[in-house]
């Protein structure tokens, strides 16, 4: 959870040395409670460190955007949207990036977050040029345990991608990069309007095609809608990628990958395996309420999509307690 408001500043208590007996103070942290160390990514508007709590000596990735940049860059929606759905999930026990704290100072913001020490999925991928049926199974099950917590709070991701899902030190899962999620207020049947931000962040990150394009939801692109589907679309395109080694939909030409979206141009190469290929298949329906789960009641999970015999002889109910499979 995030840590408690802030108290009266508690007089900056030396690190004792037995750590057990540091109950760390709940006031709110600076970053002078940290140390920073090495840059492990870089976003539009903000720079990603390892930093260590020197209460705790506990490892974090810490977030810093800059406050100039970000309202420059008109993305102070985004980031108010990343807080609130990552406090959304504080009680996730499991799929996502945790959110310890947020702190400011005069020129930044501050996320405290669960260190991904396997980063993201897409170079694990990368490596080993595709995931063998264990491996996808696996990676597959874990990400819809996500999605489902997820849709269960009525939270669409809409940005799902090999980028976004990132490993932890054990190599399970972690989702992150909620800025462009939509929260489905009251009626969450009715698709919602794909907002200015996400439209924005679409168009122009689509713009410069950094791969945010390749799996948007062919009803974004004809009707400027989204809803949980779009995750179940991107999904097929997860389990495609990671079985296949590259997204479904392919092209140097932006205006092209769209074509091939809408007319659900993919190949399937030869010698697939016929239960990778079928679940596929069942997601990458142009239809968002024809797709695998579309029809299954929100907040109870998708019983359609576990039982499909993709999945078969997975224990979804444990999946964090396992070791994930080896990737090679
Ligand atoms: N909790 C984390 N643990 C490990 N690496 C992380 C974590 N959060 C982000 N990163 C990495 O840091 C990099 C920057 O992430 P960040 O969320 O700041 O920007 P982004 O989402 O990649 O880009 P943009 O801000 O344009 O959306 C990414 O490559 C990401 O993999
Ligand atoms: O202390 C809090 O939790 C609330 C502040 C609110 C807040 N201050 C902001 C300044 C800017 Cl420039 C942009 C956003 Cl989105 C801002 N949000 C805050 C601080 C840090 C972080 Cl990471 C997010 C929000
Ligand atoms: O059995 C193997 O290792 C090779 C097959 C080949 C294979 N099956 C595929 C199914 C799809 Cl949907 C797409 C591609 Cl590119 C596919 N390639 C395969 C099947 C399923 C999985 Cl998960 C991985 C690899």
């Amino acid at each position: 959870g995030v840590v408690a408001s802030p108290s009266t500043l508690a007089p900056r208590v030396p690190p004792t040395t037995n750590p057990s007996l540091t109950n760390p103070p709940t006031h709110k942290r600076t970053p002078k409670d940290f140390i920073f160390g090495k840059v492990i990514g870089e976003g539009s508007f903000s720079t990603v460190y390892i930093a260590k709590d020197i209460h705790t000596s506990k490892e974090y990735a810490i977030k810093v955007c800059d406050k100039s940049h970000i309202i420059k860059q008109k993305k102070t929606e985004y980031v108010k949207r990343e807080k609130e759905v990552l406090n959304m999930l504080a009680d996730a026990k499991h799929s996502f990036v945790r959110l310890f704290c947020t702190f400011q100072d005069a020129e930044r913001l501050y996320f405290v977050m669960s260190y991904a020490k396997n980063g993201e999925l897409l170079p694990h991928i990368n490596k080993v040029g595709s995931f063998d049926i264990e491996c996808t199974k696996f990676y597959s099950a874990e990400i819809l345990r996500g999605l489902e917590y997820l849709h269960g709070l009525g939270i669409i991701h809409r940005d799902l991608k090999p980028e976004n899902i990132l490993l932890d030190d054990k190599m399970h899962v972690l989702i992150t990069d909620f800025g462009c999620a939509k929260i489905l207020k009251d009626d969450p049947e009715t698709p919602a309007d794909a907002d200015a931000q996400q439209q924005q962040r679409f168009r122009e990150r689509s713009g410069s095609f950094v791969g945010t394009a390749q799996y948007v939801s062919p009803e974004l692109l004809i009707n400027n809608s989204v809803s949980r589907a779009s995750d179940l679309w991107a999904l097929g395109c997860l389990v495609y990628q990671m079985v296949a080694g590259l997204p479904p939909f392919r092209s140097r030409s932006e205006y092209v990958m769209f074509q091939k979206i809408l007319k659900l141009e993919y190949d399937i190469p030869d010698g697939f395996c016929e239960l990778a290929r079928s679940f596929v298949n069942q997601l990458l329906v142009l239809e968002p309420t024809q797709r695998l789960g579309a029809l299954d009641e929100h907040g109870a999970g998708y019983p359609s999509i576990r039982a499909h015999p993709f999945f078969e002889g997975v224990d979804f109910e444990t999946l964090h307690e396992q070791t994930p499979p080896p990737i090679y």
